[in-house]
């Protein structure tokens, strides 16, 4: 599976880390983001993550900026994206389960790198339910 990540400067230390970690498990990464630590734009690396899940390039995205707000708000702006901002476990199996969300928020300067792996995991892991959900990801589009 191929997994798209896309991150500013604030979530460039956590970046570096989850794609080993996604790398050793035999995923894929198409790397979006910044590289370094210097100051930059959140929607020039988000837009980009977003394009390559919507067009099918990834199956699945991980962005990152210091809260996750920037981030989640310019994903979503794609029609095909459903970016959940989470800060815990539990929250992200929820938006799997639930919102069939197809790119997962994460707000680095908010949560541990131990944390953030954890949230990866349970993102790749988690099923949509359907059912009733799928009513209502119908109705989100306007
Ligand atoms: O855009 C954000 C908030 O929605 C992200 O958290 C950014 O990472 C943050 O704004 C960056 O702040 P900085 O002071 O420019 O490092």
């Amino acid at each position: 599976m191929t997994i798209a990540i896309g991150n500013d400067h604030a979530g460039t230390e956590y970046k570096f880390k989850i794609i080993k970690h996604l790398e050793n498990k035999g995923f894929k990464v198409l790397n979006f983001g910044t590289d370094t630590n210097d100051s930059m734009d959140y929607p020039d690396a988000i837009h980009p993550t977003a394009d390559a899940v919507e067009s099918g390039k990834a199956a699945l995205g991980i962005i990152l900026c210091g809260s996750g707000n920037g981030a989640q708000m310019t994903a979503n702006k794609h029609q095909g994206i459903r970016a959940a901002l989470c800060w815990n476990k539990e929250l992200v199996e929820l938006t799997r389960q639930h919102n069939n969300a197809n790119v997962l928020t994460i707000p680095a300067r908010f949560v541990s790198l131990q944390q953030a792996i954890g949230f990866v995991d349970v993102f790749l892991t988690t099923e949509f339910e359907g059912g009733r959900h799928q009513n209502r990801i119908d109705k989100i589009s306007c």
